[in-house]
């Protein structure tokens, strides 16, 4: 046996060990989870026996609250450290089967002694021997092993910065309490195990970091300093990863403090929520709270107008192109993403403060009881010091009180008569026994006709107006959609004499476009922030305190408004935002959104982290793809080998359709799981469909999609955002859809998909994103 292979064995034992211990903290947690078990189904069935209930008088009343208090708070507690030992057997159940992954040899200045260090997904004490057998590779000590080579390294410790000499790094590949692999690395973690990692398959949900984890993704990881952190990067670089083993590691080291729900993850679309909802699981942490934009803007906003979503805008845009009003629309999307718009909603609420606020009349079965003239009158009596949302709450609770006078007369109306005498037996009833209750009636009293009638009207009257006060309270009085149609249609209003010089110069045509969408019931994605906003100065914003930490992945996708919007929803949160300009696929993007925010949170405040190398594709994907940006240099590709682009040009409709079902079967024969035809859009899309789908095997995936498997698929450009596959076939890469200046991010983007294989089909011209590149950089083929 050479000195390697007994290396080997030792290490081999040491797992062995380590796993032998594990099982038997599994077995003892085993029981104790049993019987914390059966306390809680316990306490739960026997909660009311042992409390003593009694109502009798205000200091037995107060005992028994303190009985019930005291039972709920030892169920919760036991709860919880049943959900604790849960947690800690779901880590133990992982450890046994992979412990760890690697090891750093550490021997500190001041130290005799060099400390082996081994990194696993969580942390393993032997309370026998008082050491770690294990380290979470979260722990400071670990940062060790992401951040230095063999040689001098210092990592920070919570008491101040520990330096040392590191003598050793090494990782494993345990599978099965086995070890698979084993190696030892110099300058950066190895290659090897990355090398071996990226060569793997494409899958559907996408997998944790850890074990290769690179120095300048730790420094993402880790970084709690400022209060903005702006990751720039290019494909593939791993900003996504980065933003997961972040939150992972925020967990950890805020553990007494920070929770999942605490922590908001904004991504692109559904799909892309699925993909990712594996990672932190799989890290045994819970998953934070993920939702898109849209999400949130179609919660707010409910179904009070047909809303457009931003992939149906990203269609329109793209398939649009004809329409008389298309490039008004282009320049109103961006207008409207602009800070420049949200200046302009400003003075437009400074001048509603003096003049020309517009509220709807409060009516009732048809009749106006207070109009919509009197409600304005009452919102300009109140002090303008007062803010708007103030007095909204102020005017609320008028119209509440007017309400209740009105309800009063109401009761008298021949309506109220004909309502009763339709009342159910059932709520006679109970009325009946209500007011026995209250002990206010005799039976006798009840029977008098008079005091009677006057009960079951109040009841019906006040049944009647109940949803016109939930309508009041809500402030649904304010007249929005009005509100925002004058900001189009309203023109010489004060505000936008003043502001004139914050629009654009075809802000009429911008204006009109829009009031003509308005009054056909519809909302633009470009509108839903900015009525969003609208609502939420005069309302009063609804800001989310309790969340501590927003991230938001592909970011180049928002605006400015979006992001100042927001910043203000999340005011105590730190803001770590990711994403890559090269990437910007939507109408809106400026491509100065970062500087934005950057100015927004000030020098002091933010963070900014430039990834570069990109380990996503293959060396000749990466080198194919880079070529067709400005800013080529700043993309290294990680050295992984693979086949050229393949280029295919076809004048035939047939000849086209034909050579990317050959390929297509190649590739499954091939057994490559997962291998996506890429379109431009949801249009093309079913073209390709429906000339591929009776010759090779094909699914469609379309926007209402919320996740993918490993398949052929058939998948519009914007929906694969973030995403990645084995082989991506570009299913029409021509001039006719990648040839405009604003489609080479797009086409960058659906190119960079591809992990290890990429064709591109033309029919008739050849992009000029493709002409533009180095010819030795893809293989032409037919
Ligand atoms: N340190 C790493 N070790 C192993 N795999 C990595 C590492 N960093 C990134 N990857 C892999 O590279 C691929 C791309 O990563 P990721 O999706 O996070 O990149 P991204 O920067 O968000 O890409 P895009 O901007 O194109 O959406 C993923 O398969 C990811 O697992």
């Amino acid at each position: 046996m050479n000195q390697w292979e007994t290396e080997w064995q030792r290490e081999q034992e040491r797992v062995n060990s380590v796993v032998d211990q594990v099982k038997k903290k599994m077995n003892v947690l085993e029981e104790h989870l049993g019987g914390k078990k059966e306390d809680v189904v316990q306490i739960r069935k026997d909660f009311w026996e042992d409390v003593t209930v009694n109502f009798d008088d205000a200091h037995e009343a107060a005992e028994t609250a303190a009985s019930i208090k005291q039972q709920a708070e030892l169920l919760s507690e036991l709860e919880r450290s049943h959900k604790n030992a849960e947690d800690q057997k779901k880590s133990l159940v992982k450890l046994s089967d992979s412990p760890y992954f690697g090891r750093i040899d550490f021997k500190e200045e001041k130290d005799a002694k060099t400390d082996r260090i081994y990194l696993g997904i969580a942390s393993f004490y032997d309370e026998k021997a008082d050491e770690f057998l294990v380290y979470d590779w979260r722990a400071p000590i670990s940062s060790l092993y992401y951040d230095h080579s063999i040689g001098r390294a210092e990592y920070e410790a919570p008491e101040g910065t520990v330096s040392g000499e590191m003598e050793l790094k090494r990782q494993y590949i345990i599978r099965n309490a086995q070890i698979k692999s084993m190696f030892d690395t110099g300058v950066t973690i190895g290659d090897e195990l990355l090398q071996e990692v990226l060569s793997r398959q494409a899958n559907p949900q996408m997998k944790s970091i850890v074990a290769t984890i690179q120095k300048e993704q730790n420094q993402i990881i880790r970084n709690t300093k400022g209060n903005l952190l702006i990751v720039q990067g290019a494909a593939g670089c791993g900003k996504t990863s980065a933003a997961l083993q972040r939150v992972a590691y925020l967990l950890y080291r805020y553990r007494e403090t920070l929770s999942a729900n605490q922590i908001v993850l904004f991504s692109p679309n559904n799909v892309f929520n699925s993909y990712v909802s594996n990672v932190l699981p799989e890290l045994g942490e819970e998953n934070m709270l993920q939702t898109t934009f849209q999400q949130y803007v179609y919660h707010h906003l409910g179904d009070s107008y047909n809303l457009e979503d931003p992939l149906e805008q990203m269609e329109a845009v793209l398939t649009a192109e004809d329409h008389p009003d298309h490039k008004v629309r282009l320049e109103g999307i961006r207008f409207k993403a602009s800070l420049d718009f949200m200046n302009v909603i400003e003075a437009y609420i400074a001048h509603l403060r003096n003049e020309d606020m517009l509220f709807k009349s409060v009516s009732f079965r048809g009749r106006v009881l207070i109009s919509a003239e009197q409600i304005k009158e009452k919102f300009y009596s109140f002090s303008f010091s007062v803010s708007i949302p103030d007095r909204m709450k102020l005017v609320s609770e008028w119209l509440v009180s007017e309400v209740r006078r009105l309800e009063k007369t109401e009761r008298k109306k021949p309506w109220v008569e004909e309502k009763i005498q339709l009342l159910d037996k059932e709520v006679y009833v109970r009325l009946y026994q209500k007011l026995k209750k209250k002990k206010q009636y005799t039976e006798d009293s009840f029977n008098d006709f008079e005091q009677e009638q006057r009960l079951l009207s109040a009841y019906v009257v006040s049944k009647a107006f109940k949803p016109l006060k939930k309508w009041i309270k809500s402030l649904t009085f304010i007249n929005l959609k009005e509100l925002y149609m004058r900001l189009f249609t309203g023109e010489g209003l004060s505000w936008e004499r003043k502001e004139k010089y914050l629009l654009p110069g075809s802000w009429k045509e911008i204006a009109r476009l829009t009031a003509e969408t308005l009054s056909n019931g519809e909302l633009l994605y470009e509108d839903a922030t900015p009525y969003l906003y609208l609502k939420e100065r005069l309302e009063g914003f609804q800001t989310n305190t309790a969340v501590r930490y927003v991230f938001i992945d592909e970011a180049q996708d928002y605006s400015p408004f979006q992001f100042a919007f927001i910043q203000r929803l999340f005011p105590r949160s730190k803001m770590t935002v990711l994403g890559d300009l090269n990437q910007s696929i939507y109408a809106h993007s400026t491509g100065d959104a970062f500087q934005m925010l950057y100015e927004r949170y000030g020098k002091d405040h933010t963070e900014r982290i430039i990834l570069t190398r990109s380990y996503r594709s293959t060396r000749q994907i990466v080198e194919f793809t880079r070529e067709m940006l400005h800013e080529k240099e700043s993309i290294i590709p990680f050295n992984r080998d693979g086949e050229k682009p393949v280029l295919k040009q076809y004048e035939k409709k047939e000849d086209h359709t034909r050579a990317i079902a050959d390929i297509i079967r190649k590739l499954q024969d091939k057994q490559v799981k997962t291998i996506a035809v890429i379109c431009k859009t949801a249009k093309e899309c079913e073209e390709a469909y429906e000339s591929l789908k009776d010759k090779v095997h094909v699914e469609l995936m379309k926007k209402d999609s919320s996740s993918f498997k490993q398949d052929t698929l058939i998948i519009p450009s914007y929906l694969a955002k973030g995403i990645e596959f084995d082989a991506v076939l570009v299913y029409d890469a021509s001039n006719l859809q990648y040839g405009k200046e604003r489609e080479r991010r797009l086409f960058y983007t659906v190119c960079t998909r591809a992990m290890h294989e990429l064709y591109l089909f033309c029919r008739g011209a050849i992009s000029p994103f493709i002409t533009a590149v180095p010819q030795d950089t893809f293989v032409r083929d037919n």
